[in-house]
């Protein structure tokens, strides 16, 4: 099932082709304004506030000083627990691989339109993929939003233009899961298990890691469309940036939330594997993108996961028959992106499907 709007016979060949031929006063067709529930966006938006999300020194998580480690690790564990979103500061990666990353993924976008379709993807596995909307195989609707997928461990899977994107990408993933390894360490212990338990149990040396880039042109009615409707992302964490241009919200304590990350911190956010390895204690959170009429962003989400083989359940030490049983399916990366990808998006996260009842 492609995934792109050439799909639908009236529409362009993607949204930024389609961006640049209407002119601002015209009408948006429906078929881009899905929202879950109706007016959404329109109905929640006076409640979205600009939210202040932990922040993670990632130099303290890694210090050689115990406590300063440990007092970190701790913090790290309260902003799982209450956010499910913080930003990691003093990571060490270079400005100017933000700033190189950001501009190779506009450069891609830049592309004519029929070269940028040679990269057009089949499936969610497909290692890399271009297109337009979500899951197009079941949702009769479009959501603002280009995109490109590009795998980049176990295997690393390079893509031929724009010059240069494949170096760059390369450097920024490498530097990034260097990031989430020690991340996923203090997370494992923040739940009481030992710091290589997720490394060992989800086979990590070989997980899964791929990064995304979403282009968001303006949108003549952006109150009417949405960029990417309220989902949680699958996979242990999640790494964001984006071109200083806003749209991303969080929901937190039942409201919606605007997040604007701090200049050069990179804004992390736990997926719905960590939420089934700790039996729940860690919620996978929901978020969305939403669009303006100015501007276009560009976000660049990394995902880091487990193994595709490896089947993911919740870890047998924080188990307790009676105060704390298992509360989630046993299944393996892979049957858990193929079902989630047949699954309509309904608004909720995709966890709660593997939810023993
Ligand atoms: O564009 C954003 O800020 C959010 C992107 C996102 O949530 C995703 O690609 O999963
Ligand atoms: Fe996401």
């Amino acid at each position: 099932m492609a995934a792109t709007v050439s799909h639908h016979p009236q529409a362009p060949k993607s949204i930024k082709a389609l961006a640049a031929e209407l002119d601002s006063q015209a009408p948006i067709n429906p078929i881009y304004a899905f929202q879950q529930t109706p007016n959404i966006v329109n109905d929640e938006a006076s409640k979205v506030e600009d939210g202040i999300i932990p922040i993670i020194d990632f130099g303290l998580l890694t210090s050689s000083n115990p406590e300063e480690r440990a007092k970190t690790i701790q913090e790290l564990g309260k902003a799982c627990q209450e956010w499910g979103f913080f930003m990691v500061v003093n990571h060490g990666v270079p400005e100017s691989l933000f700033k190189g990353i950001v501009d190779m993924s506009a450069a891609f976008f830049d592309l004519p339109e029929d070269e940028k379709m040679q990269f057009k993807g089949k499936g969610i596995l497909d290692p890399i993929n271009y297109g337009s909307s979500m899951n197009v195989s079941v949702d009769n609707v479009l959501f603002w939003r280009d995109f490109l997928k590009v795998f980049l461990h176990p295997e690393f899977h390079p893509i031929s233009k724009p010059q240069g994107f494949s170096e760059t990408a390369k450097e920024y993933g490498k530097k990034l899961r260097e990031i989430a390894g020690e991340i996923m360490k203090g997370i494992s212990k923040s739940l009481g298990l030992e710091e290589d338990y997720f490394n060992k149990a989800l086979n990590l040396e070989k997980g899964l890691q791929f990064m995304a880039a979403n282009l968001y042109p303006p949108c003549p009615q952006p109150e009417l469309a949405i960029g990417l409707p309220a989902h949680t992302d699958h996979g242990l964490l999640t790494f964001l940036i984006q071109n200083g241009i806003g749209g991303l919200q969080v929901k937190h304590k039942g409201k919606w939330f605007n997040i604007s990350p701090l200049p050069n911190a990179i804004l992390a956010n736990i997926g719905d594997h960590v939420e089934i390895v700790s039996n729940g204690k860690y919620k996978s959170i929901m978020h969305r993108a939403v669009v303006n009429n100015k501007d276009a962003r560009i976000s660049l989400p990394m995902l880091y996961g487990p193994n595709l083989d490896t089947v993911v359940s919740p870890a047998p030490p924080l188990l307790d028959p009676v105060t704390n049983p298992p509360l989630y399916k046993s299944l393996t990366y892979r049957e858990y992106l193929e079902l989630q990808h047949k699954s309509k998006i309904d608004g909720t996260s995709f966890a709660d499907h593997i939810h023993i009842r």
